[in-house]
C-alpha cells in the first residue's frame, strides 16, 4: 500500500516534471527567433544582470539588439522590451501581461510583512489591490499636496538653514536629499516627524532613517538570495541574522506609526492623508477595516517605495544642473522672474502655485531622470496567455522586461541621447514617440492607432503606474527649487569631477545612486546674483 503511494506519487511528480520541461522548451523554441546575447549554458545572463553596473549591460545589449530581445535569467526566459511602441502594449494589458508577482516581486512581501503577505506594490492586479489604490488615491490629489505643500517648505527650510550654517564645507547631498524626502513622506502622509534632517552627520544617530536604508539592503539580499529568509533556521550566520533583527526593527518601526497615527483617533473629515485614507479603507464583504499587520505593512511600502526614489533623483537633478552652468542660469532667470532669489528686491517665499510655473527647472529636472533615472530596472511583467509584441509572439509565462535606462538613452528613440538637454523638452510632445527612418516610418506610426506612444515612463505607466508621483514630484521640485535658489554647488575634488560620479553610479542597490555619496561645496548666493539675473 505505502509502496503504491511513493510510487503514485513519483509518477505525479514525474509528470508535473516533465511537463514544466516540455513548456520550457517550447517557449526556448518560440523564442529563438529573438536577438539576444550569448550567455552561460546554465545560468544565461544571470550573472550580467546582477552586476552593480547592470544598467549598463542593458543599454549596450539595446543598442546591439535592438527594442525587443531575449535573455535567460537561469530558467526563466526573458524577453527584453525598449521600443517605445511596444512598451505601450506590455504596460497597457493588465489582463494579458501581469506585473513578475511570483519570482520578482514576492520577495519583496516578507520586508514588510512579518507572514509575507502581498502589499500594494507586490500583490496582483485584484481585489485587494484596487481595494487599496482606490482608498489611497486621494491622498495624492492636488488637493492634498497642496494642504501639504507647508511641509514640504518646512523641511527644505531646515535644511536651507543647515547648510547656510555649513557654508563651504562638503556636505553629501545625496546623503541630504534622502533625509529631506524621508521627512516629507513622514509629515506630509502620515503627521509624523521624523527629524531626519535635523542633522545630516550620523546615519545611526536616527533610526528611521537607518532602518530604512536597512531594509532596502536586506530586500536586495533576499532577491539575489531567496532562500535568505529561510536561512536562519538552517544555517543562521551573523550577517543572515542582523538581517533578520533589522527587518523586523523596521516593522516595529511602521508598527509603531500605526498605533500613533491610531491614538490621534478618527481622522478629520478633510485630512486626506495617506495615514487617513488608509484607515478609511473598508474590506466591502465584511465593512471592515485592513488588519493592522497589513495597515502597517502598506505604511511601509509608501516608505520605501517614495524614499530612495525621491531622494537620488533630487541628488542627480543637483549634480547635472549645478555642472552645466548655461543650464544653471537659465535655472537662476527662472527663479528671479518669480521673485524667489535672495536678496532681489520684493523676494517672496516659495508657494505652491510656482511649482507649475517652474516650466524650465521642471525640465532640467526631466531631464536629469532621463539621464540618470532612479528606477533605472524599469519594471517586469509576466505574459498570462500568448501574447503578440509587434511581429513576434511571446508563449504564456514569459517575463517581459523593461529597463527604463536603456529605454530613456536608446539611440533609437533619441536625438543627441547621451547630452543633458533640458530644452528637449520644450516641445510638448517629447514625451512620446518619433518615428525613425523617413516618411515610410512616419506614415507607418500615424497608421497605428497606438501612435502616440510614450518614450518616457519615469513613473511607469498603466494602471500599476506610480501612484505616489504627484508628492514625489512636489518634493523635488520645491527641493531642488530652493536650494539652487539660495547656493551654487560645486562638486567636491574626491568626487573627482561629475563624469566619475555618472560612471560610478550604480544600480545595484535596487536604485541608481552616487557609488559614494554626492559631495558638493554649497556656497550662499550673494546680491550680485540677483543683480545679474
Ligand atoms: C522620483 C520618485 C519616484 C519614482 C521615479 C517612482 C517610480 C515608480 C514606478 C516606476 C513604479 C512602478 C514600479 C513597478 O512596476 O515595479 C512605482 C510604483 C509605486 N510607487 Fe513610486 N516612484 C517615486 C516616488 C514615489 C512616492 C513619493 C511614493 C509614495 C509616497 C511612491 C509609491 C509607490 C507605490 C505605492 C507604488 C506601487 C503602485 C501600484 O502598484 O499600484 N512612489 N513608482
Amino acid at each position: 500500500m505505502a509502496f503504491d503511494m511513493v510510487a503514485a506519487a513519483l509518477c505525479v511528480t514525474a509528470t508535473v516534471a516533465g511537463m514544466r520541461f516540455a513548456a520550457w522548451c517550447s517557449a526556448y523554441l518560440a523564442l529563438r527567433g529573438l536577438p539576444g546575447p550569448k550567455g552561460d549554458l546554465v545560468l544565461g545572463q544571470l550573472k550580467d544582470v546582477v552586476k552593480p553596473d547592470h544598467h549598463r549591460t542593458l543599454f549596450k545589449w539595446a543598442c546591439q539588439y535592438g527594442g525587443i530581445y531575449r535573455i535567460r535569467l537561469a530558467h526563466i526566459h526573458a524577453v527584453v522590451v525598449t521600443d517605445p511602441q511596444l512598451i505601450a502594449v506590455v504596460l497597457g494589458k493588465d489582463t494579458e501581461i501581469e506585473k513578475s508577482i511570483e519570482g520578482v516581486y514576492s520577495h519583496f512581501n516578507t520586508l514588510l510583512h512579518a507572514g509575507g503577505e502581498p502589499n500594494i506594490f507586490t500583490s496582483h492586479t485584484d481585489a485587494y489591490w484596487r481595494l487599496v489604490r482606490k482608498g489611497v488615491a486621494p491622498a495624492f490629489s492636488a488637493k492634498s499636496m497642496r494642504q501639504g505643500f507647508a511641509h514640504v517648505l518646512a523641511v527644505n527650510q531646515q535644511l536651507v538653514s543647515i547648510l547656510a550654517a555649513r557654508a563651504g564645507a562638503a556636505v553629501d547631498m545625496d546623503n541630504a536629499a534622502l533625509r529631506v524626502t524621508l521627512d516629507v513622506i513622514g509629515r506630509v502622509g502620515f503627521g509624523k516627524d521624523f527629524g531626519a534632517t535635523a542633522d545630516l552627520d550620523d546615519c545611526r544617530a536616527n533610526a528611521a532613517f537607518d532602518l530604512m536604508s536597512a531594509g532596502r539592503d536586506e530586500g536586495i539580499k533576499r532577491w539575489n538570495n531567496p532562500f535568505r529568509k529561510y536561512l536562519v533556521f538552517i544555517w543562521p550566520s551573523q550577517s543572515v541574522r542582523k538581517g533578520r533583527r533589522k527587518l523586523a526593527a523596521f516593522q516595529a518601526l511602521m508598527a509603531g506609526l500605526l498605533a500613533e497615527v491610531r491614538a490621534r483617533g478618527e481622522p478629520a473629515a478633510d485630512d486626506a492623508s495617506i495615514a487617513a485614507q488608509l484607515l478609511r479603507i473598508r474590506d466591502p464583504a465584511t465593512g471592515r477595516p485592513l488588519p493592522d499587520d497589513r495597515l502597517a505593512a502598506e505604511i511601509g511600502v509608501f516608505f520605501t517605495g517614495g524614499f530612495e526614489t525621491t531622494g537620488h533623483t533630487i541628488a542627480w537633478a543637483l549634480l547635472m544642473i549645478s555642472q552645466h552652468a548655461e543650464v544653471e542660469a537659465r535655472v537662476l532667470a527662472e527663479l528671479h522672474a518669480l521673485r524667489l532669489l535672495p536678496h532681489q528686491p520684493g523676494r517672496r517665499t516659495l508657494d505652491f502655485e510656482d511649482l507649475a510655473r517652474l516650466t524650465y527647472t521642471g525640465q532640467a529636472i526631466k531631464e536629469a531622470m532621463r539621464l540618470m533615472p532612479v528606477l533605472t530596472d524599469g519594471t517586469n511583467r509576466t505574459t498570462l496567455r500568448a501574447t503578440q509584441l509587434g511581429v513576434h509572439s511571446i508563449p504564456a509565462g514569459t517575463m517581459v522586461w523593461v529597463p527604463f535606462g536603456a529605454t530613456f538613452a536608446s539611440p533609437q528613440s533619441w536625438e543627441r541621447p547621451g547630452e543633458y538637454l533640458p530644452e528637449r523638452w520644450d516641445d510638448a510632445d517629447a514625451d512620446y514617440a518619433r518615428p525613425t527612418g523617413g516618411e515610410a516610418a512616419k506614415q507607418d506610426l500615424a497608421d497605428r492607432a497606438a501612435g502616440r506612444a510614450k518614450r518616457f515612463m519615469p513613473f511607469s505607466l498603466g494602471s500599476r503606474d506610480c501612484v505616489g508621483q504627484s508628492l514625489a514630484r512636489m518634493n523635488f521640485t520645491a527641493t531642488v527649487a530652493m536650494l539652487l535658489s539660495e547656493f551654487s554647488f560645486r562638486l567636491a575634488d574626491e568626487m573627482d569631477g561629475m563624469a566619475s560620479v555618472r560612471e560610478r553610479a550604480t544600480s545595484g542597490l535596487l536604485t541608481l545612486q552616487p557609488a559614494d555619496g554626492l559631495l558638493m561645496h554649497c556656497t550662499p548666493r550673494g546680491a550680485e546674483v540677483a543683480a545679474s539675473c
